[in-house]
């Protein structure tokens, strides 16, 4: 299943860049909190290079000999002073640092899951929930790990680096001589730690997204994998894609520790250059054994900055493939960056696409030469001309697999066409699609009805279920509107949940309704009764209904048949019936049915 998933895109550096810009926009407050944390850094920088400096003294005030403790008791002093200062700059910065960045990542969460509700539901579906879910879970933890550490580590790390090479050249220039050993190593590590690594990342977090995949798959169906046996197959596949995350885990543990012991090359030589200038000093009377303390100290704090900055630079390769991954969903749903909070409310389709939305038609929804092929080439729709005009409820029969079910889904959006153009409103909460596969949400009855309209009062919820002669549904619980449902309740019958879902549609008021839904065997109480609620929630509305019944055709005013994809007839059901045709005979044989 995994394999025939088609991922969401990945946007390019150029558009990440954009993104960030966007998302930083507008926050002056931003730009004084990152003044406010670079000075914060700097300070705990420059206390740090105290102790070094002072521990150096010390020595030599100890190997001149003196009874005078006080030069002592003040260099300890300044260190404690220092030490203190630093830890509580410190201190400060991750705090500012986690206040700035939190309501960023907060953000760019709220913009990955409104991108995916933007994004056409097909396009979703093909991606699979796996690579949606660990973009929005995943990437943005990453991000989240890293960013709060990137700006005090990168300000604080070059800001010590500098001083404490300033310090070292305050003991004596000439042990800045190391430099020459250890900066081509870094230059050279750094180099090819930027080539090898971003692929890596990239191919990890792509794991990521299929291991999760797999895992959604077998759970969302669990009971299907547990009645046909199938849970050794679903472990075999978990399994496999967890194989592939630690194989890709490995191998970019590997590239981290081989630029690691690059890195430790330096210090190493680093190291052992000092050792070697310093004995010359000394020995030749130029330096002094604190000197050469001092300098060492100092040469070891600066490998702390250093490894900081270079592990930044991990942390900053592995944010940026998965900021890559998280900015390629908001980008390929342009809606919602205009937004930065809650769904789009758009349906609008992401790649060029022939379909269009016309809010001032006048027929508000309708099909103007729509094709469509879930196979390239064998058209289910295959040039559909149909116009729903306002308040008008238009039924679609036609035998199985004529394309009943793609026509409602292109009308609602979740497919684009690939030819032609489909009317229907611009903004989504206009059209509500019920489709068979009705959602029962973990809550109460009261939840689920007002899934659409959150802000209805009971009184609303009541009328509205009265409205569609539905107030069984709130019967058929003891405890009403305060019912549990889902998966920590009771789970309503199908005819009930089809109820309930007409009952959300009705209460949510859209101008235009698709209903595709067929539950109750044809003549049973439950399609009596689900046939009037649907005939009612369609009254004053403009409606698009897949007559699943032809009960639901007959009160219908026009009728479309539809064969191989494309209408063979249309008319009110009396004039089809007058005309003697395939409407005619599907009415015999479904009449005849039902009375045997
Ligand atoms: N996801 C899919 N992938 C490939 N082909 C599909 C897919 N869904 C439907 N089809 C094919 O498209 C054609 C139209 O299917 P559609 O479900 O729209 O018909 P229908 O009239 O709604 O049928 P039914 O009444 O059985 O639901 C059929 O040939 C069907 O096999």
């Amino acid at each position: 299943m995994s394999a025939t998933h088609e991922r969401l895109p990945v946007a390019d550096g150029r558009t990440v860049w954009r993104e960030v810009r966007r998302s930083l926009g507008g926050r002056t407050w931003m730009l004084v909190g990152l003044v406010g944390l670079v000075a914060v850094v700097l300070v705990a920088a420059g206390a740090g290079v105290v102790v070094p400096l002072a521990l150096g003294s010390m020595v030599d005030v100890i190997a001149a000999g003196g009874d005078d403790a006080t030069p002592i008791l003040v260099l300890a002093a300044f260190m404690a002073g220092a030490g203190l200062l630093g830890a509580t700059a410190d201190g400060l910065a991750v705090v500012l640092g986690a206040r700035m960045f939190e309501t960023v990542l907060a953000d760019l969460r709220e913009r990955v899951v409104a991108g995916v509700f933007a994004l056409p539901q097909s396009r979703v579906e093909r991606a699979g929930q796996g690579d949606v879910v660990s973009r929005a879970t995943d990437d943005v933890s990453q991000i989240g790990d890293a960013v709060p550490e990137v700006v005090p580590a990168l300000t604080g790390s070059l800001f010590s680096i500098v001083v404490t090479a300033v310090g070292m050249a305050v003991v004596d220039p000439r042990y800045l001589l190391v430099l020459v050993l250890i900066v081509p190593v870094h230059v050279l590590a750094v180099r090819w730690y930027g080539r090898t690594a971003p692929p890596v990342y990239l191919a990890e977090r792509a794991a990521f997204a299929d291991r999760a995949a797999a895992l959604l798959d077998a759970l969302h169906g669990v009971e299907t994998v547990h009645a046909f046996g199938l849970g050794g197959r679903h472990l075999r596949r978990i399994a496999a894609a967890s194989w592939v995350v630690a194989r890709w885990g490995v191998r970019a543990q590997i590239v981290r520790n081989t630029f690691f012991a690059r890195l430790n090359v330096a210090e190493f030589l680093g190291m052992g250059g000092l050792l070697v200038i310093g004995f010359w000093l000394v020995t030749t009377g130029q330096g002094t054994i604190g000197g050469v303390t001092a300098t060492m100290l100092l040469f070891l704090r600066l490998f702390g900055p250093i490894n900081l900055l270079l592990f930044v630079l991990d942390q900053v390769q592995s944010a940026l493939a998965s900021l890559a991954r998280i900015v390629g969903v908001i980008d390929a749903a342009p809606d919602t960056n205009a937004s930065t909070s809650g769904p789009a409310e758009s349906t609008a389709p992401v790649e060029p696409s022939p379909t269009v939305e016309r809010a001032a038609q006048p027929s508000p929804l309708g099909f103007d030469a729509v094709r469509y092929a879930y196979v390239p080439g064998r058209y289910a729709v295959d040039g559909i001309d149909l116009h729903v005009h306002e308040g008008e409820t238009v039924a679609v029969v036609g035998a199985s697999g004529a394309g009943k079910s793609t026509l409602a889904a292109l009308a609602a959006g979740v497919h684009e066409s690939d030819e032609g153009t489909v009317v229907r409103p611009a903004r989504g909460g206009d059209l509500v699609l019920v489709t068979q596969e009705v959602h029962v949400f973990d809550g109460t009855l009261r939840d689920n009805l007002r899934f659409g309209s959150p802000d209805a009062s009971d009184d609303e919820i009541r009328a509205a279920l009265a409205r569609i002669g539905g107030t069984g549904a709130e019967e058929a619980f003891d405890d009403g509107l305060d019912a549990r449902l889902g998966a920590a309740g009771r789970t309503p019958g199908a005819a009930l949940a089809q109820l309930i879902a007409l009952a959300r549609v009705e209460l949510a008021d859209p101008r235009i309704v698709v209903l595709d839904e067929a539950t109750a065997e044809a003549g049973s109480d439950d399609a009596i009764r689900l046939d009037e609620a649907a005939r009612l929630l369609v009254r004053e509305r403009t409606a698009l209904v897949v007559a699943h019944r032809l009960s639901q055709a007959a009160s219908a005013d026009r009728v479309a048949v539809l064969e191989h994809g494309r209408i063979v007839e249309l008319g009110s059901h009396d004039e089809l019936l007058g005309r003697g045709g395939v409407y005619a005979t599907l009415w015999a044989a479904w009449r005849e049915g039902r009375e045997h």
